[in-house]
Order: C-alpha cells, then structure tokens, then sequence
C-alpha cells in the first residue's frame, strides 16, 4: 500500500502513547512536543483522548488482544492493536472503524505487513463490543502489582475510581458567585462535568475562580484562619494553594525552586489580583530573616493520588521512585521545621497514596525533629471525617465521595513545634 490515508488523530495517538511507554516521558510533556511539531489543537485533544484511555484500561487491553495473538507482535504493533481495541472497548467507536483505522495506522508506521494481523485481531476482539471484558477483572489488570498491594484494602475502590476520567473541581473567592451547572461538594469546592474547559466559566475571566481538586483543597483548611497571617508556603508552584491562602487573607511567601512553574504562579495570582511575596530558591538553602508560625510544605511526591488526571503514572513510576521522594521529602521536612518558630504550625501535604510518602515521613519527622502532631477533628475537614486516619491525619483517595465523583488522593498531617 503505498497511498496512506494519513490520519493525524490515530498519528498522534500512536506517538503519545509511543513517547509515554517507550520513552518513559510524562503525557503532558508528549503533548507539548506535539505542539512544537504543529500538529493541530483538535488532533492533539482528540489523539490525547484515545492515549489516555489505552493507559487507563492498559492492563485489560492486553490481556484481551493476548487471547487472539500467537506470538508477540513487535512493539509497534502493540500499539496500534491497543489503539483500535481502546476506540471500540472504550471510547464508542463502530468496531469496522477502529478496525479500518487501525490498518491504516499500521502502514502509517511502517509496519504495512502486519496489517493482515491487525485486520484479524482487532476483528475478533471488537467482535463481541464492550461485553468481550466482562470475563476480566479490569480494575486489578490495570494497576500494577506493587501498587495495587501498596493501597491494602483500599485498593479495589481506588483502582475502580482510576477508571474514570476526573470532574473539574473549582475553587471560588469566598462570597463570589459560584459558576452554573456545578454541584457544591462539603467542603465548599464547586464541581463541574468532565471536560468542561475552565477558560470559558465566567469565573474565569472575573478572577473569582482557580481550578483545584476537592481534595487538594483540604491543606490549607488545616491552618484554621489565617486572616492577616505571614504563611510561608515552601513548595508553591503553580500556586493552587498560594491562592486558596491569599484568597482567605494571609499575607503569603511563596518559594519554589522552578522558575517557569513560578512564571504560571505568577500569572494565576496576576488574574485574580492577588498580591504575593514570590521567591525562586531551593527550600533547602533558603532560610527566611525571620521564623514563619505557619508552614505549608506541599512536597514533590510521586503524584500516585492523581492518576485519574495523569494515567501515564502507573506505567512510569517504580518502586525505588518512592524511596527517591521520601528522601527528598526528609530533607524539606528537615528545612521547613528549621524556619518554624516555637508554637508554629506545619502542613505538610502529599498528592500521593503511598503510605512511605505520608504517615511514613510525619512518624520519622516527629521522631527526628521533635514535632509534634496536632490532630485533626471532624470540623477540620469537612464531609470527610471517616478520612481521619487513627493518628489524626488526613488520607483521601479516589475512591472517597463515589455519589461525586471521587477525589484526588491526599494526605495531610498539621505539625507544630513546641513552644
Ligand atoms: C506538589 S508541587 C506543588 C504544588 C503547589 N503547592 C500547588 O498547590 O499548586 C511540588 C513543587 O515543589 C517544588 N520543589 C521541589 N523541590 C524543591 C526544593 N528543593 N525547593 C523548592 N521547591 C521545590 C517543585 O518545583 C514543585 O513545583
């Protein structure tokens, strides 16, 4: 076949899903250098769309195109077998279509004489539609052993809750009206369908509203009222909870060492109007004139509570990555107890699920530190008491708030260091 209908929407799916699994890279940075390549807005959303859901279902996916392969396709192939399987499973396309398309997808990569295997594969796993699954056991296939045993017995509802694509969580300016057609969950956050593009609200445009999940909403709540308070928030770009800190009064210092997630810092605070101290410097070097009573220490994790946004995470990250962040987390929990006064208080937050990375690293700080824990009460957190853990931390998942839902998974510990 030397005439290839190019199809730039299955293109850029392959090469996401390409740069993702082969070449380990984040979905959001394939994104970008589709972008730098010109390939059109509508093919990079529609192609990111069929990627992300060959990630969220890989495991499946797999496990069904095994059945009706003999042999090991080259990698290649793989990919374009997951792609036509994802189209007719899970994404609604006419089986003939994801068939057709899939054939032409492999000319398009070079790998024409094995579109024969293709047409007959993706025939016969497509055959049935959707129903072909319901033999496996989907949310256990498409989550990585070490992981699944890593969330104990919460593993199931948050593998289910991993399924869907998240909602568009808002956070609003006290007293501003919230945006139509959003639910308001307990603890205040507004929350809006899937896929609704945040630019459009009229929030957006009147600096009333910022874009932060339910979940990630809850640190900064553990301060109670800042009003008029200095907080050093010591890991702050792109600044969901600078904001949220503004927004309540304090008067805020925002460090983080990357100047370009400092530049998208910088512009959220500038359209909503909010005026805060920024600081490019690494939290392990800088030491501020005079001691912070308040601390928020948002650490760099391994973002496993954010896999409904990001679906690449279960297939980049292993498990030495969590040794690595807890490393790096002792080391800026180290930092920002030294610019604790006496009396002060320490948020330290986690957008992962991994236990090493929260209670792990609290229990070792308080050991090594002398911080100490002041536990959190049912009015700290509202609509999530039963997320208390036993020593007064805070621990969400996806799979909390399922009539919802979900919710990124957090968790939160408050620390103070005796006066
Ligand atoms: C989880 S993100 C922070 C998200 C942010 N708090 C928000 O709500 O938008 C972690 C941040 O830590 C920063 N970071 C990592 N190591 C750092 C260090 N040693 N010093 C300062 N910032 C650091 C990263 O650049 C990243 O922006």
């Amino acid at each position: 076949m030397d005439e290839i209908d190019r199809d730039p929407t299955r293109d850029a799916a392959f090469a996401l899903l390409s740069a993702v699994l082969d070449k380990h890279r984040p979905l959001d940075q394939a994104i970008d250098q589709l972008g730098k390549r010109d390939v059109p807005a509508r093919d990079r959303a529609a192609g990111h769309r069929i990627a992300a859901s060959v990630l969220r279902h890989l495991g499946t996916l797999d496990a069904a195109l095994e059945t009706h392969l003999t042999k090991a396709p080259p990698a290649k192939i793989r990919h374009v077998l997951r792609i036509g399987a994802a189209q007719a499973l899970f994404l609604g396309a006419p089986p003939h279509a994801a068939v057709s398309t899939s054939v032409a997808l492999a000319h398009a990569v070079g790998m024409g004489k094995f579109a024969g295997l293709v047409n007959a594969v993706l025939r016969r796993v497509t055959a049935a539609g959707p129903a072909t699954l319901d033999a496996f056991d989907q949310p256990r296939l498409d989550t990585p052993s070490w992981l699944w045993a890593s969330w104990g017995k919460d593993a199931r509802a948050i593998a289910v809750a991993h399924r869907a694509e998240a909602p568009l969580d808002l956070s609003i300016l006290p007293g501003s009206e919230p945006p139509e057609g959003g639910i308001i969950l307990p603890n205040a956050t507004i929350r809006l369908p899937t896929g609704t593009d945040v630019t459009t609200l009229p929030g957006f445009t009147g600096a009333t509203l910022w874009v932060q999940d339910a979940a990630a909403a809850m640190p900064v709540r553990l301060f109670g009222d800042v009003k008029g308070r200095r907080v050093l928030d010591l890991c702050a770009a792109p600044g969901g909870k600078t904001m949220q800190l503004a927004a309540a009064g304090a008067r805020v210092t925002a460090l983080d060492r990357d100047g370009r997630r400092l530049d998208r810092l910088r512009q959220n605070c500038a359209r909503m109007g909010m005026d805060v101290d920024v600081v490019t410097a690494d939290a392990l070097a800088w030491r501020p004139d005079q001691p912070f009573d308040a601390i928020l220490l948002d650490a760099p994790c391994s973002a496993t509570g954010t896999i409904r946004r990001h679906p690449e995470i279960p297939h980049l990250r292993r498990p030495a990555d969590i040794d690595d962040c807890a490393a790096m987390q002792d080391r800026l929990l180290d930092a920002a107890s030294a610019m604790l006064a006496p009396g002060g208080t320490l948020v330290y937050a986690v957008c992962s699920l991994q236990d090493e990375e929260g209670h792990g690293r609290v229990a070792a700080a308080c050991a090594r530190l002398g911080l100490i824990r002041a536990p959190l009460a049912a009015e700290d957190v509202p609509g999530l008491a039963t997320a208390i853990t036993p020593q007064g931390d805070l621990r969400t998942h996806p799979g909390l708030w399922p009539e919802w839902g979900g919710m990124d998974g957090f968790y939160a510990a408050r620390l103070t260091r005796p006066a």
